[in-house]
């Protein structure tokens, strides 16, 4: 077994087993304390709650608690390996959800025979939560589950691999394509993968600026092309008219490719048939389509970025969800809508165009970043994506009227201590 095969073992181990446990927010040593917490008192809330529903905000902890709910269809890059086994990834979004924005989450796993089993599961459950984040379920099922629990539910309902990760994505790109030179209506990208965080990545690069006839999507099949008769719904609208077929055809000139798909699939060949300053985005978890010293021993103009924190340029939904959770809930939103979507992305690019703090030059053990091909985009152990992202999703929610609360008096939030205000 190798050192980080066993230390990530150790880790999830001891001292006890997982990475969440649940703490106590009110006394509970007397005896008065008890009759308040549980018999007799707890019957007051009780009464309130079924009295107006809203009270639940108010005298539990729905208002700060998001259910993290996977079938473990599309683990990582690591494939459906069930729900059981996702369990280490979704404790993981909680540990996240808890130690950058302050929001306490449960990890669900559903075992499902059908996407009408898990909608029907997760909507008998909804009202429980402030928030409901989907991970990693596959495509295409993902797409009809999120929907119909978007439209069942009045609380946010957001699918991490597709969204979270297509405003991180979009944000980064934005800033690469800056510092390669290039726009990104001009941008030639090829996008390797057609699933749930490829098509939403594509989908909001498209709304950002990008042309759709500039895009080519591969799936296993190779290129998704108009005489391609195999194709579903959410496929079919990247078909483009095309005679190339594989990726490497499609990767010939490219500015960008983003790899949203498996392990190892891009070459230092493919890359090198890239044009000047390329972006490669591998963010295939854990292991990405090209190893970063592969892709600069090929192109030393790269500007590549993985979806892992120990390589430079981190583009990976944790820059996005439990931000973009922590304004939703804050305002009470009953949905995270596309104007919250685009004002993460805004926020969290112009982020990267600041000074970084010592604090997180010392987290990452380096003299120096700035923004340029290294740091295209900040890391998350920056506290300021609490402030900024936060901040903007709120007011956005606000704008365009999908919150329930007025923007928050006690923001901008300077640390997860701040999150209940006063
Ligand atoms: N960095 C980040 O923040 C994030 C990264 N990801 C990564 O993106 C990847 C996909 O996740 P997700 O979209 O949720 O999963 P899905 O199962 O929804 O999609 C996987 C897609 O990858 C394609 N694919 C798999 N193997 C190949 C191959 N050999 N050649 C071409 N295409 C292939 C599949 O093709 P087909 O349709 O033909 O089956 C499918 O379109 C994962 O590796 C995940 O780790 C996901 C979310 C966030
Ligand atoms: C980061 C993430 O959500 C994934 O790889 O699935
Ligand atoms: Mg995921």
């Amino acid at each position: 077994m190798t050192d980080a095969r066993q230390a990530a073992l150790d880790y999830h181990a001891n001292p006890i087993p997982g990475k969440l446990s649940v703490e106590l927010t009110k006394p509970t040593a007397t005896a008065r304390d008890l009759s308040l917490a549980y018999s007799p008192g707890v019957a007051e809330p009780v009464r309130e709650i079924a009295r107006d529903p809203e009270n639940a905000y108010r005298y539990t902890g729905k208002g700060n608690l998001v259910a993290v709910i996977s079938d473990g269809s599309a683990i990582l890059g690591l494939g459906n390996l069930g729900a059981l086994a996702s369990k280490p990834v979704m404790e993981g979004k909680g540990v996240l959800f808890k130690c950058f924005a302050g929001i306490n989450s449960v990890d669900i796993e559903v075992n499902a025979e059908s996407p009408q089993a898990f909608i029907d599961t997760v909507a008998r459950i909804a009202d429980t939560w402030g928030g409901i984040n989907l991970e990693d379920i596959k495509a295409p099922e993902c797409f009809e589950i999120e929907q119909a629990l978007i439209e069942q539910c009045n609380i946010p309902v957001f699918h991490d691999d597709q969204h979270g990760t297509a405003i991180v994505t979009a944000a980064g790109m934005l800033n690469a394509l800056d510092i390669a030179g290039k726009r990104l209506e001009d941008a030639r990208i090829v996008c390797l993968g057609a699933g749930a965080a490829a098509i939403a990545c594509m989908k909001l690069l498209v709304s950002c600026g990008a042309r759709a006839d500039n895009l080519v999507m591969l799936d296993r099949k190779g290129v998704i092309h108009t005489g391609r008769e195999d194709l579903n719904q959410y496929k079919a609208m990247f078909a483009v008219d095309t005679d190339k077929r594989t990726l490497d055809d499609a990767i010939d000139g490219a500015d960008v490719f983003i790899g949203l798909s498996g392990p190892g699939l891009m070459s230092a060949d493919h890359i090198r048939k890239m044009a000047a300053n390329p972006v490669v985005f591998a963010c295939t978890n854990p292991d990405p389509e090209i190893h970063p010293d592969v892709a600069r021993e090929a192109r030393p103009d790269v500007i590549m970025a993985t979806g892992r924190s120990d390589f430079p340029n981190q583009v990976n939904n944790v820059l996005g969800f439990p931000f973009i959770f922590r304004g939703a809930l804050d305002v009470r939103a009953t949905r995270i809508n596309e104007e919250m979507k685009v004002a993460a992305v805004h926020a969290l690019k112009d982020l990267a165009r600041e000074p970084v703090p010592q604090v997180v030059l010392d987290a990452y053990e380096m003299p120096s970043m700035s923004f340029g091909r290294e740091y295209i985009i900040p890391t998350p152990v920056d506290v300021r994506l609490l402030e900024r992202i936060t901040s903007a999703v709120a007011q956005a929610a606000v704008d365009s009227g999908v919150a329930r609360r007025p923007y928050p008096s006690h923001y901008p939030l300077k640390s997860i201590d701040d999150v209940y205000g006063d």
